[in-house]
């Protein structure tokens, strides 16, 4: 896997002063496990947008091996995030009236790329999150069942990052530890960047790298105790 590099990056909105987000230089190596804090409006979503291919910066480059996201059109940027990226957001964006399976066999259906293969992953991947039964309809669950089809969804293509926004925010402590545990677990198996957005001291805490922005900025990078 690819470390994911920028450089130079700046983004702008009509109406603000400053770029909500300027980041000169930074690498998240690859496999690497990185929590994003920071107060309101300290462009932890910009970041995210940013990295994910969701938008693309004013200036600079995000480079991830050979590929600069930045430098790509919408729709290669749309192809290249579903193909590398899974994304697991606070509210789960899961599909009602589906069934767990369906959730999240539905955007490899909709990029045509599902065959046995990947449905007995899915399959496989139902049991190892905890949930026995998939078919039942996501309606009908839990919210801490419904984070746990989402990071299936979010891991079923094996993609190289894995991006998680406010992962924990919206479930109880009980269930907000057993989706960091998810999350680190599937990630690790499969040597996935895990970037986490959050405010859960739980899930930092068990993330070996923070990053935390102000005002669009770094201001501090920490690593397994070591701040700089
Ligand atoms: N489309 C936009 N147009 C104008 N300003 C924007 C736009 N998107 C974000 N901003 C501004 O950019 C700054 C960073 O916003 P961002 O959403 O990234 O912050 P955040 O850290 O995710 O905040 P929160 O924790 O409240 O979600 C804010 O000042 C916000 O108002």
């Amino acid at each position: 896997m690819p470390d994911l590099c920028i450089s130079g990056v700046e983004m702008r909105f009509s109406g603000l002063d400053g770029p909500a987000l300027d980041i000169p230089a930074l690498s998240i190596p690859a496999g690497s496990m990185l929590a994003v804090t920071g107060p309101s409006g300290s462009g932890k979503t910009t970041f995210v947008n940013l990295i994910t291919g969701l938008e693309k910066p004013s200036t600079g480059q995000i480079r991830w091996g050979e590929t600069d996201i930045a430098a790509l059109r919408e729709g290669a940027r749309d192809r290249w995030r579903g193909r590398n990226v899974g994304m697991v957001m606070q509210e789960f964006h899961l599909f009602p009236g589906l069934s767990a399976l369906d959730n999240i066999l539905l955007p490899a259906r909709l990029a045509r790329v599902v065959d046995g293969g990947l449905t007995a992953r899915a399959h496989g991947l139902l049991a190892r999150v905890g949930l026995p039964r998939p078919d039942q309809k996501v309606d009908t669950m839990s919210r801490g069942e419904m984070q746990r089809v989402a990071v299936a969804r979010a891991v079923l293509r094996e993609p190289g990052i894995i991006v998680a926004d406010e992962p924990t925010a919206s479930l109880d402590a009980e269930n907000g530890v057993a989706i960091a545990d998810l999350l680190i677990e599937l990630a690790s198996a499969q040597g996935a960047t895990l970037i986490a957005v959050s405010h859960d001291p739980t899930l930092i805490g068990r993330l070996p790298r923070r990053l935390s922005l102000a005002r669009g900025t770094i201001v501090a990078q920490t690593e397994m105790g070591a701040s700089n």
